[in-house]
């Protein structure tokens, strides 16, 4: 069956979709449409394939599409839906939103019409940057929809990394460790990066170093799904090199900055 979507704003997270999309099998290229107000992404999605259809800050692609995903910021939700209620059928068409501080119940309180029309199936999706290369763990709440639906939405996301459904009181905490976290692991990396250059190494030397051991050790948990302590003990020798780092890293606070930092990122709701 033919699956329609629009997806509005294609910066950096709707272009990085989208783009993971045309490789997926849920979408054909020509069945995606991005809006955007700048012509910039617009275009370089369609040097990307030509075959998707693009659209300069012009809704008329929802009226005919299964899925509209909203990619704006977060202060723009409001305004789009404004743009583009009226057009959607809500009985048909699914409303996903990827904006991270725009919960479920402002959405719909948005998209009420002056008619009071039933509200459609709605998804706050959180996607985290690395749904570039098809690695992203999304994090998939939902409102008013089928399991079918439910299924879809997981199918898409799924195709871009691992996602998930979670109820939505999760969200917040959720994104802050998934969303908001790899950008504490790219912060991890450097600081790896700052030592090993101090002791010798070129930066890419060193960060290649690094990205691979990080990669290694999420498999390991990935794979074993043992606590992490299991997989420390295993490498740490009594009276050796490791636990002299790792009393250091404590001893700076290492886990309770982690801690304080997750917590900082939840989002108030
Ligand atoms: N960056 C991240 O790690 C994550 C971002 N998000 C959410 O993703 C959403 C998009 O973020 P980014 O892609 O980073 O932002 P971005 O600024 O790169 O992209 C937003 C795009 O929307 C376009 N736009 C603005 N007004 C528009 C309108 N009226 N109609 C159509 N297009 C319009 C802009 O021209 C721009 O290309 C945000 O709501 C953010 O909260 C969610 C999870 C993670
Ligand atoms: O920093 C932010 O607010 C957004 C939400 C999750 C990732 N980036």
């Amino acid at each position: 069956m033919r699956i329609r979507i629009t997806v509005i704003g294609g910066g950096n997270m709707g272009s990085a979709i989208v783009r993971g999309l045309v490789h997926g099998s849920v979408f054909r290229a020509e069945d995606i449409t991005v809006v955007d107000i700048s012509v910039c992404s617009l275009n370089s999605l369609q040097e990307f394939n030509s075959s998707i259809r693009i659209s300069l800050a012009n809704y008329d692609s929802v009226r005919e599409s299964d899925v509209v995903l909203l990619a704006v910021k977060p202060w723009l939700v409001n305004k789009v839906i404004e743009d583009i209620k009226e057009t959607m059928n809500y009985s048909q068409q699914i409303l996903i939103s990827i904006a991270a501080s725009v919960n479920i119940a402002d959405i719909n309180r948005m998209l009420k019409k002056s008619k009071g029309e039933d509200l459609p199936a709605v998804f706050r999706v959180i996607p985290n940057t690395a749904i570039a290369v098809k690695r992203s763990m999304t994090l998939i709440a939902s409102c008013n929809a089928s399991s079918k639906q439910e299924e879809l939405v997981l199918r898409i996301f799924s195709e871009l990394g691992n996602a998930v459904l979670l109820d939505e009181e999760k969200i917040s905490a959720g994104l802050a460790i998934t969303s908001c976290g790899i950008a504490y692991c790219f912060r991890y990396i450097r600081a790896v990066v700052s030592a090993g250059v101090e002791l010798g190494f070129y930066p890419m030397e060193v960060q290649e170093l690094a990205v691979k051991t990080m990669l290694g050790a999420a498999v390991l948990l990935d794979e074993n799904k043992q606590p992490t302590e299991v997989e420390i003990d295993k490498v740490t020798t009594p009276g050796g090199l490791t636990i002299k780092g790792l009393n250091q890293l404590e001893s700076k606070g290492f886990s309770s900055a982690v801690i304080q930092a997750v917590k900082a990122s939840v989002a108030e709701s």
